[in-house]
């Protein structure tokens, strides 16, 4: 399993600091949405040209002009960008079509979508990275998905699965063993009083 640490509601400097404090334990960085609208492609293009060899996610979170997005986030460096999975079969081909010309993939975010049966739509117009995802609001509001019976149903080798939503070192003996890739993580790194320990810990549980 990766692990990839999620820079949520953080100024850039934060986000910079936690990547660096972080490095030896975390597999890919994410760039959020949140900081993306923030700082706009600027923040992607710096941290790859600062971290040339992690593997980075921008959270772009589209769900229209999936060719335009998607050609911002590449050309920014980017080697992973999300699409949301409700978003228009034509998004969606258009976002992983720029991928592949890129070498880049496309994460399905399938927040706010329960049920397999999207997942198999989009599995047959070429999707193979789905994050099953619970937003902070919905954590707010007390929504559990048991993504758990939803992966049982899926045995192509080449589908990946990310897990996303108020992940804590206490989620991770439960999530092992479960058929998760990745597992994505913001706040019990980014908001611990010592986010070196912390992700240090996670990864070591991730073993
Ligand atoms: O995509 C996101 C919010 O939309 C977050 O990056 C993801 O949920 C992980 O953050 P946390 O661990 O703080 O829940």
């Amino acid at each position: 399993m990766k692990l990839q640490l999620a820079l949520d509601r953080l100024t850039k400097e934060e986000c910079f600091l936690m990547v660096e404090e972080t490095l030896p334990y975390i597999d890919w960085i994410e760039i959020g949405t949140g900081v993306i609208k923030e700082y706009g492609m600027d923040i992607v293009r710096e941290m790859k040209l600062r971290y040339p060899d992690i593997v980075l996610v921008a959270d772009m979170k589209t769900c229209d002009a999936g060719q335009f997005e998607a050609q911002q986030a590449f050309d920014a460096g980017a080697d992973i960008m999300t699409v949301m999975a409700f978003s228009h079969d034509k998004t969606i081909e258009a976002a992983l079509s720029v991928a592949a010309e890129h070498n880049g993939q496309i994460m399905i975010d399938m927040l706010q979508v329960d049920g397999s049966g999207r997942l198999e739509e989009l599995e047959s117009l070429g999707a193979t990275l789905f994050a099953l995802h619970i937003g902070k609001d919905g954590q707010s509001a007390g929504k559990h998905t048991d993504f758990q019976k939803e992966l049982q149903q899926f045995t192509n080798p080449k589908l990946k699965f990310a897990l996303a939503g108020g992940i804590t070192a206490s989620s991770i003996p439960t999530l092992k063993g479960k058929g998760f890739d990745v597992l994505i993580i913001g706040s019990a790194i980014t908001a611990s009083d010592n986010p070196r320990n912390a992700a240090k810990e996670i990864q070591n549980l991730m073993k």
